[in-house]
């Protein structure tokens, strides 16, 4: 939006928040829209960013039908959406799709060790075939790759653009290639976390950020031994305590452009939100791979591997907390080893993470103090009602 784009935020708030983006809400770039992806959207945009899909294991298995349906069906509505209006999509992929893998570091070309019927399933493998159906709009007709060839033989440039397609036919025919030519991007989006992630949001970071700031244990998982890799969403908060905690500043008139650019982007998800300020890590790593010219999936995470015991007794200490480490049983089918591998971002994109963990965490620490503040300040207390005074009717006698 700072930059001159219109940004339409489509979400169903099953995980986000209004108050993530509600700093925006007036602003003339700016436009929200309480939507579900998995019913069909019509507007007219020229990238998407389908971010949909809950993140965090216990929202992905609360409502494993609603998973899978948000990421097939509302992936297919988000690629129709694209070829309908000639938009780009980006689809928000994960490291998921490597499962609890057998390669480590996990590279793009690796095919995943992945249990299709266990709980991470509905997300793993809705990711999965999101990947898929995308790779299957994407498929270049084959009258144009015809023409393509053709060009190169003749010494021409290949053709780029699409053509105008037939309706649906036999397999081979002209007509059987209604869905495809839509330009994709997908990123593999390695462990991420900062502020404004959901206080009951059950991943790893919030959870110990949070028993650390209360005082309470730790909950480890299994033996610990279990390793991620985590990357900061964005740098640069500039928080306010008041009525408008939590907030980022407002942009200042001067930093507004001056004429809105056609340009309109649409973002269905509610865990992006919006910052006057730069943007980092994996923001500027999903902006960078929209703008690319690489179609193929691309890893965004940051290769800083730890066990997940160090990485509690990291934020015991940045936290400066008393609390015990407390061992519950392992979770299903949960990946023992995960860590990108990121040259291949390195090198197209020109990208890689700059926020240091430790950074991260006291960002992420500063925004978990705040909100407990919030929440301790703004408890919703009804108000005791009147008594209702009946306004009789005028008796007529
Ligand atoms: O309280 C907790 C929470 C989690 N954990 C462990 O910490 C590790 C990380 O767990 P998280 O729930 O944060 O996230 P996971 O790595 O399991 O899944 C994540 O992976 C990548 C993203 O694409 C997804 O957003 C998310 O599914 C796991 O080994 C988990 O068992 C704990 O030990 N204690």
């Amino acid at each position: 939006m700072m930059d001159g784009h219109e940004v339409t935020v489509v979400d169903n708030f099953f995980t986000g928040r209004k108050r993530n983006v509600e700093h925006w809400i007036g602003h003339e770039n700016f436009e929200l829209i309480n939507h579900d992806v998995v019913e069909p959207l019509y507007i007219e945009v020229d990238q998407i960013y389908h971010l949909a899909s809950p993140a965090s294991p216990p929202s992905y298995m609360y409502n494993p039908i609603k998973t899978l349906k948000t990421n097939t069906i509302g992936t297919l509505n988000m690629l129709g959406l694209a070829k309908r209006v000639g938009a780009r999509l980006l689809l928000a992929s994960t490291s998921e799709v490597y499962g609890d893998p057998e390669v480590h570091p996990q590279t793009e070309d690796y095919w995943g060790h992945v249990n299709p019927i266990g709980p991470r399933a509905c997300y793993d493998e809705g990711k999965r075939v999101a990947e898929t159906m995308c790779y299957a709009y994407m498929k270049q007709p084959p009258d144009l790759i015809t023409e393509n060839r053709a060009s190169h033989q003749d010494g021409k440039a290949p053709v780029s653009g699409r053509k105008s397609r037939g309706t649906c036919g036999a397999p081979g025919s002209p007509s059987s290639v209604l869905q495809e030519g839509v330009e994709v991007r997908v990123a593999r989006i390695f462990n991420t976390f900062g502020p404004r992630m959901h206080m009951n949001d059950g991943r790893v970071v919030s959870n110990f950020i949070l028993q650390a700031l209360q005082g309470e244990p730790l909950t480890v998982y299994g033996s610990g031994s279990q390793t991620r890799a985590f990357q900061y969403v964005r740098t640069s908060e500039i928080y306010k305590v008041g009525n408008s905690a939590l907030s980022p500043a407002q942009p200042s008139a001067s930093t507004l452009p001056q004429k809105a650019d056609p340009r309109r982007h649409i973002i269905p998800s509610a865990n992006t939100g919006a910052s006057s300020a730069p943007s980092s890590d994996l923001v500027n790593g999903l902006v960078a791979l929209m703008n690319s010219n690489v179609s193929s999936p691309v890893n965004l995470g940051n290769p800083e591997e730890h066990t997940i015991l160090e990485f509690a007794e990291l934020i015991k200490n940045l936290v400066g907390s008393g609390s015990e480490i407390q061992f519950l049983s392992e979770a299903q089918d949960d990946p023992q080893k995960r860590k990108p591998d990121i040259k291949k971002a390195k090198l197209m994109l020109g990208w890689e993470p700059v926020v240091p963990l430790e950074e991260g965490l006291n960002k992420a620490i500063h925004y978990f103090r705040k909100e407990l503040e919030y929440q301790a300040n703004n408890q919703y207390i009804p108000k005791p009602k009147p008594a209702r005074i009946k306004k009789g009717r005028t008796r007529h006698t």
